[in-house]
């Protein structure tokens, strides 16, 4: 099994490498976990409260849980993947069952800033956009697919999403073996990353 961490600025293009790398690999070869699904539980926070969480930083993550989920599917084992909404700022009730694949992918902003959970990554990528391209694309999904209005968006993104991206995001670009600079879809760097997968696996 090779386990691929792909980090990266909100907006930054993750999700859209992560979709472009499996189209590039046999179809039941790869699976996906992505850190938003493993946002702490907040059963007991109203609406208001869960608003207010800064889920920019690495405390609302239950890394742990990540962590134990890899190594469960490293045995060859299936888990429950959380399913979280950004809608409610909350865990759903349902879970996907992801099985182990011989890729696994994980991805997420600050899927990097773990020590325990880097270490189980064989090959480290960040993907790279420049701030404002990723904050132009923010404001655009966050209204479209999140259900935000523009105002929310920019109070979050100056009081949270700036400084946490600072301090731990960025940071973490130097613990990656590929930095894929995506301002524009960028398929030489996808070709390289295929290439590389080959190579290992
Ligand atoms: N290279 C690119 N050029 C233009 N738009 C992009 C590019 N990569 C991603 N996007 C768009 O930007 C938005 C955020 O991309 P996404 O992959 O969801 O980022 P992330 O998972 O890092 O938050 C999406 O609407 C996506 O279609
Ligand atoms: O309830 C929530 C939880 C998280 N967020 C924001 O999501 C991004 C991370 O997702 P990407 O797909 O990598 O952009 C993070 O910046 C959080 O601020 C949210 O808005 N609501």
């Amino acid at each position: 099994m090779l386990i691929i961490g792909i980090a990266g600025g909100t907006g930054s293009g993750k999700t859209t490498v992560v979709n472009q790398i499996i189209k590039q690999l046999p179809t039941g070869e790869v699976c996906v976990i992505s850190q938003d699904s493993y946002y702490n539980e907040t059963v007991n926070l109203s609406y208001e409260e869960r608003s207010k969480i800064n889920f920019d930083h690495p405390r609302a993550i239950d890394f742990d849980l990540i962590v134990k989920h890899l190594k469960k599917l490293r045995l060859g084992k299936t888990i429950e993947q959380p399913v979280y909404s950004f809608v409610t700022h909350n865990r759903t009730t349902d879970t996907i069952k992801t099985h182990p694949r011989k890729v696994v992918i994980v991805e997420g902003i600050l899927i990097l800033n773990n020590e325990a959970l880097r270490d189980l990554f064989d090959i480290k990528i960040f993907v790279h956009a420049d701030t404002d391209e990723r904050l132009i694309r923010r404001i655009r999904r966050d209204i479209t697919e999140r259900g935000r209005d523009i105002d929310e968006v920019l109070n979050r993104y100056q009081d949270t999403l700036k400084p946490m991206h600072l301090q731990f995001i960025e940071p973490t670009k130097n613990f990656a073996d590929i930095i894929i600079p995506n301002n524009k879809h960028n398929t030489v760097a996808i070709d390289v990353v295929r290439t590389v997968i080959n190579d290992r696996l």
